[in-house]
């Protein structure tokens, strides 16, 4: 064959490739991935059932909850995307839900009011995430896990410890899911330095509560000027940014739509790196040794086809964000030991 008519048939081929693309089709093999969803009735649970059936990279998703799914799945199933949709309900359904995955996200569990701490969640949800995590383990070991339900600096070592009593931890498959807060920082960010938000990035690491949420917008992109008052008001609000939806709400739960979008960026993103795209780096809570008194922590983390591919480090912290590392560290630490004592029992 002539190179000119191997050429033409190339462009023929590209063409037609990105008209499907335009359409929405896949123009390459994408492998077939299950998302199960736990909680997926709930106020984060259903619009990110809805960004989760808009994931081109999902192939199957499954909603689970312990009332209220099949409505949800039969509702979400009529929307024009790749994905097969199931709805699982009640406890004895919750194995169907989970065999197979290869993603399971946790936004199963109760919201905070006015007036509380995350912690004051603990109780409830210290409980349901231990029952998930241990039908985690027996359905579906090798799935990443994405968890959303708060305490996330305690739950997050619930689930570990499960995981090890089942015989099957894999540090490299739990995250916590701190997207949230990286969002908020960037909005709040791109507000003060007058920048595209779709151009910036913050990282934001330490954990997910309060003063254990710690934005470094010393490291931010597109770099501006900021002085120190305004940098520490950034701060205060990223850290405060959950308890600002609460108050909002009044007692009508804690954020929910902004979450599911995080929540929808973060399994994107373990779907990606499962599926080899290089350079999947977002910040996540897992298990780590960047600051070594404390087994747990939120850094930028790359994932890859076995999940937690490489823990980067910190970078260059400002006097402030040091300081600000040093007054997490204790609260940090008793919410790890509060999740491992109470899985322990
Ligand atoms: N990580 C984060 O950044 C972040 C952000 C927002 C909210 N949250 C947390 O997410 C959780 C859910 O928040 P929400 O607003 O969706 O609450 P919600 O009450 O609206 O929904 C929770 C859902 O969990 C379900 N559920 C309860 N027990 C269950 C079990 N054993 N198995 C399966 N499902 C169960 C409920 O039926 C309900 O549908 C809360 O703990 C909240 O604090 C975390
Ligand atoms: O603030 C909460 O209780 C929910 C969540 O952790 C958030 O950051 O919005």
């Amino acid at each position: 064959m002539r190179p000119s008519m191997l050429r033409s048939i190339h462009s023929a081929v590209s063409r037609s490739r990105s008209h499907l693309a335009r359409r929405g089709y896949a123009t390459e093999p994408v492998p077939e991935r299950k998302v199960a969803i736990l909680g997926a009735a709930g106020g984060i649970g259903q619009p990110l059932s809805l960004l989760m059936k808009l994931n081109p990279l999902v192939s199957t998703l499954s909603l689970y909850d312990i009332a209220g799914t099949p409505g949800v799945a039969a509702d979400v199933s009529h929307i024009n995307s790749r994905s097969e949709v199931a709805g699982y309900a009640g406890e004895e359904e919750l194995g169907k839900a989970l065999e197979g995955a290869d993603v399971v996200i946790i936004p199963a569990g109760v919201p905070r009011k006015p007036g509380m701490t995350r912690d004051d969640l603990f109780n409830i949800n210290a409980g349901i995430v231990k029952s998930l995590a241990t039908a985690i383990a027996k359905y579906c070991p090798h799935a990443l896990v994405n968890m959303i339900s708060n305490p996330v600096n305690s739950t997050v070592p619930i689930a570990a410890e499960v995981f090890k009593k089942a015989g099957t931890y894999d540090e490299k498959r739990l995250f916590g899911v701190t997207t949230l807060d990286v969002v908020r920082a960037k909005t709040f960010y791109a507000g003060k330095a007058k920048v595209p938000v779709a151009d910036v990035n913050v990282p934001v690491i330490g954990g997910h509560a309060g003063v254990t949420i710690l934005p470094l917008f010393s490291q931010a992109t597109p770099s501006a000027n900021l002085n120190a008052d305004v940098i520490e008001a950034l701060t205060k609000r990223t850290q405060d940014g959950g308890t600002e939806v609460v108050t909002a709400k009044a007692g009508k739960g804690s954020a929910t739509l902004s979450m599911a979008y995080a929540g929808a960026i973060f399994a994107d993103a373990c779907l990606k790196g499962l599926n080899g795209v290089p350079d999947v780096v977002e910040c996540s809570y897992v298990q780590s040794n960047i600051i070594s008194e404390l087994p747990f922590f939120a850094s930028k983390v790359r994932i890859g086809k076995n999940g937690v591919e490489e823990i980067l480090g910190l970078g260059s912290l400002s006097d402030f964000e040091q300081e600000g590392l040093e007054k997490l560290k204790s609260e940090l630490k008793s919410s790890i030991e509060k999740g491992i004592k109470f899985a322990s029992q």
